[in-house]
């Protein structure tokens, strides 16, 4: 019957061990990976029910699979009772065999899928994954000190429903960090909807907010919500916030206070269930001092604020997210490239990304698309990264350094590792990578600085 079986199982597409009773197969089981047995109920030394409780207690990932003959049905459902999963009478059809194990293969699946969603569920739970230093916040990719104590804030606001006011350059990831607010807060299940405000006419913003009423205007052939009622139980993320227009300040400074809307051409009010996140890349302190945007709405809005750094005051993050970048782009452009050579790796640490994160992201695109080998050289970045040495007024040093102390992490054998490691890397900027020279500025001979530039991966 096992010899039967064992054809009958590999003709069938399995691969196949066999053991001649309990003992041997317990045996068999820690040597190998195995993922489902076929045991006989009765066998010579150890049965089939003791088996089942054996494995059950050893391997649980296993899936036990009983064969009972006339007479011995009880035993199996015995056995199904001490974890086995199933099990077929005898004498059986071979299509029988070949399905019930199928299924226990497919159970497998299961249960290996829901693992792994148990296990990405709970990471998303704790808000954070952090592996080798990086860590992600919603979507966000973070390994500098200064993004992770902005992960660090992400995380607790999030909890809250306050307004937030997200401050930074254009293309620093405010979008990103918005949305991270609302992935890891209460609304999470609810829509985002971002709203460009720079983007959409005058005319029609505050209908495209707060919606309009029939008539209302000539084209409003129908009663129509805005997107403040559409984002109800999510969030409302605006982005470039100080391009609105005084009249339509005035109406989210009142939905904000009143947590209740009109829509044009109505007079009774709607309430409203969502949270705000605006963002702006503009000085939005500056404008209220010029009169362009009302002051009580910038406190309004800014009840938290937070400020994501340009990413040259946080070159850390450069290299994790050039290889991000290149894994996306290789999946939507089918290119094959496994990264950037030493060179261009040093060109773009040392480059100032006055479009910071999304200016970085096209560079890869643009870069991986002409690559000819497996890595990203020089000749492939794009010309104004090459011309653009490092300005001067980049700011004192001490910001840099500041930058690497934070308060969750105080040891001093990482923060020494961290200097000695931006010191290299300025030190190599600053001549254009001489190794020779750099030594001479660091204070340490070649060779040791040979050492470490491996030992930081600088290369
Ligand atoms: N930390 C990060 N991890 C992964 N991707 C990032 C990160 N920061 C930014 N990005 C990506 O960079 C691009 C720009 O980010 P985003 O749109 O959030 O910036 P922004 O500050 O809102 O830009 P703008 O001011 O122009 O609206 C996006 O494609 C985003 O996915």
């Amino acid at each position: 019957m096992r010899h039967m079986l064992e054809l009958l199982l590999r003709r069938a597409g399995f691969e196949v061990r066999s053991a001649a009773d309990g003992e041997l197969a317990l045996e068999l089981v820690e040597r190998e990976a195995v993922d489902v047995v076929l045991s006989d109920v009765r066998m010579p030394g150890l049965g089939g029910l003791e088996l089942a409780e054996r494995l059950s207690s050893a391997h649980p990932e296993i899936t036990l699979v009983m064969m009972s003959a006339f007479g011995t049905v009880d035993l199996a459902l015995e056995a199904m009772q001490r974890g086995a999963y199933d099990y077929i009478s005898k004498p059986f059809k071979q299509d029988e065999v070949v399905l019930t194990l199928r299924k226990a293969e497919e159970r497998l699946r299961l249960r290996r899928e829901n693992a792994n969603l148990r296990a990405r569920v709970a990471e998303l739970e704790a808000g954070a994954v952090a592996v080798d230093g990086i860590e992600l916040v919603g979507r966000l990719l973070i390994h500098s000190p200064a993004m992770r104590k902005i992960a660090k804030t992400v995380r607790k606001v999030s909890r809250f429903e306050t307004t937030v006011l997200v401050l930074g350059e254009s293309g620093v990831g405010k979008e990103l960090v918005s949305r991270a607010l609302h992935d890891l807060g209460d609304r999470a299940d609810g829509p985002f909807i971002a709203v460009n405000c720079g983007a959409i006419p005058e005319g029609l913003l505050e209908s495209e907010l707060f919606g309009h009423a029939k008539g209302a205007f000539t084209d409003a052939s129908s009663d129509k919500p805005g997107l403040f009622e559409a984002a109800a139980k999510g969030t409302v993320f605006l982005d470039e916030v100080g391009e609105l227009p005084a009249n339509v300040q005035v109406k989210l400074l009142r939905a904000l206070q009143e947590r209740e809307i009109r829509r044009v051409g109505e007079n009774t009010p709607r309430p409203i269930d969502v949270r705000v996140v605006a963002a702006t890349s503009r000085a939005l302190e500056q404008m209220v001092e010029q009169g362009e945007f009302r002051q009580d709405l910038f406190y309004r809005l800014a009840v938290m604020q937070l400020r994501i750094p340009p990413l040259r005051e946080r070159r850390e993050d450069i290299s994790m997210l050039a290889e991000h970048f290149l894994t996306t782009v290789n999946r939507r452009l089918g290119t094959a490239v496994e990264g950037v050579d030493a060179e261009a790796r040093r060109i773009m640490l040392a480059y100032d990304w006055p479009g910071n994160v999304r200016e970085l992201e096209n560079t890869l695109e643009h870069a991986a698309v002409l690559a000819e080998g497996p890595l990203i050289g020089p000749d492939e970045l794009p010309e104004r990264l090459r011309r653009g040495r490092r300005q001067a007024a980049d700011g004192p040093a001490e910001i840099g350094f500041a930058l690497h102390f934070s308060d969750d992490d105080l040891s001093v054998k990482r923060a020494q590792r961290r200097t000695e490691r931006e010191l290299i890397l300025r030190a190599l900027e600053q001549t254009d990578g001489n190794r020779t020279h750099a030594a001479k500025l660091l204070d340490l001979s070649h060779r040791a600085l040979l050492y470490k530039i491996k030992d930081y991966d600088i290369g």
